[in-house]
């Protein structure tokens, strides 16, 4: 591996799945041959600070830009080639290849021989714009490397590519860390706290937007009643849909059926997921194609925890489930299905617990960091 320069615009403590991936992956790289250049996180109050912290406890540089998101302007392409040169980095790998990548040539020309960039959900969406698939033909054009992460966005993207750039992407999804998330991570605490100790839980963790799919979680909750008297739905995350899911909620009466928690420190989500009989997000794609689901790392965290997963179908969901096996796929934005799911595995404990053990074995196979993180570090 040559010394890496990170650009990124998604780097925690802003919370979320490109940002746990590229963090994941940055610690499981030598220290001293990365250096991160990313945007700064303002949110609330303390947003600024919080970013101060967390970098000061990092084990490699961060460099943060002024900006709240990082473009591929002028300016910024000039500090990117700066800080490379300044650290004499030979590697530049983008977090997100869109739009971050369309600095490749210029970093090339200040000196970079390879050029990275990873795709996640949202270049799915692009290429099915006509005006952002041409920028993203040329991302592909100026870089080594486009890594996806399965077949769902290999395939959309790959069509926006020229045949070269396509043949030259290569799988890199994220991963799961197997010892944080595991099946004793003291959920009865979260349990008791919460007043759910005797209750049959339905978790869901995510940011709360429209295509994870709680408002058709919180729609099943009525059928799942009907089923399993008792049952709670336990919304764990933050975002700008919670109002409208708590009016939702509301309307339906369901009462404390539906618990929020809210966003949740790091060190307390294993602990939210092991709360959870059964974990659930029926995500579904929304905009014609343009808000659909990469992955999906919080499936593979909840079989990490050992519990029995429901996804949506959008997009590449469904490649963090072996359907049948360590959960279901339904059809996101069905609360019928999903109740149907999600009641079958709350009235079935040994299906639940085949189901658990099955997803976890499959992470500590198929989706450990330390085995991706090899293979990044051939890649750069
Ligand atoms: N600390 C904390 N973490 C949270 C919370 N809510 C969600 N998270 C974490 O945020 C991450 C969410 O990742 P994804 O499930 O992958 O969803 P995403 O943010 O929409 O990510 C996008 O990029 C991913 C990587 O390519 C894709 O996997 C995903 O499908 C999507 O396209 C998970 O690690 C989850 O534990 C919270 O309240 N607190």
């Amino acid at each position: 591996m040559r010394k890496t320069l990170i650009v990124t615009n998604d780097f925690p403590p802003r919370p979320g799945g490109i940002q746990a991936f590229l963090h994941s992956m940055a610690l499981r790289l030598d220290p001293s041959e990365v250096v991160v250049y990313a945007s700064t996180w303002k949110h609330g109050p303390e947003g600024e600070r919080a970013t101060a912290a967390f970098d000061a406890e990092q084990p490699f540089e961060v460099v943060r830009d002024r900006t709240t998101m990082l473009l591929p302007t002028p300016r910024v392409t000039r500090r990117a080639a700066g800080l490379l040169r300044e650290h004499g980095c030979r590697s530049v790998w983008f977090g997100a290849a869109a739009p971050l990548g369309l600095m490749a040539p210029a970093l090339r020309e200040a000196g970079a021989e390879r050029v990275l960039a990873t795709t996640h959900g949202h270049e799915a969406g692009w290429a099915q714009l006509p005006a952002a698939r041409r920028l993203l033909r040329r991302i592909g054009e100026g870089t080594d490397t486009l890594t996806y992460l399965g077949e769902y966005t290999r395939s959309r993207i790959a069509a926006a590519l020229t045949p070269e750039a396509a043949a030259r992407m290569t799988r890199l999804p994220p991963g799961v860390d197997e010892k944080t998330f595991h099946p004793d991570s003291g959920g009865g605490a979260v349990r008791a706290r919460l007043g759910l100790t005797e209750r049959p839980v339905i978790v869901c963790v995510s940011r709360l937007v429209p295509r994870k799919g709680q408002d058709t979680l919180i729609r099943a909750m009525p059928r799942v009643l009907a089923e399993v008297p008792g049952a709670v739905l336990l919304i764990v995350g933050g975002g700008p849909y919670r109002e409208r899911l708590e009016k939702l909620a509301a309307a339906l009466r369901l009462g404390d059926a539906v618990r929020f928690t809210g966003a949740v420190p790091w060190e307390e989500l294993p602990a939210h997921y092991g709360a959870g009989d059964v974990f659930a997000m029926p995500c579904r794609t929304r905009r014609g194609g343009l808000d659909v689901e990469g992955l999906g790392i919080v499936y593979l965290e909840a079989s990490a925890t050992g519990l029995p997963v429901v996804a949506g179908d959008s997009g590449g969901a469904p490649d963090a489930v072996l359907d049948g096996e360590t959960g279901w796929v339904v059809r996101g934005g069905s609360p019928e299905e999903t109740a149907d799911r999600v009641t079958a595995l709350l009235r079935d404990p040994r299906l639940r617990a085949r189901m658990g053990q099955r997803g976890r074995r499959w992470v500590e196979e198929r989706w450990r960091w330390d085995l991706l993180a090899e293979k990044l570090r051939t890649l750069l």
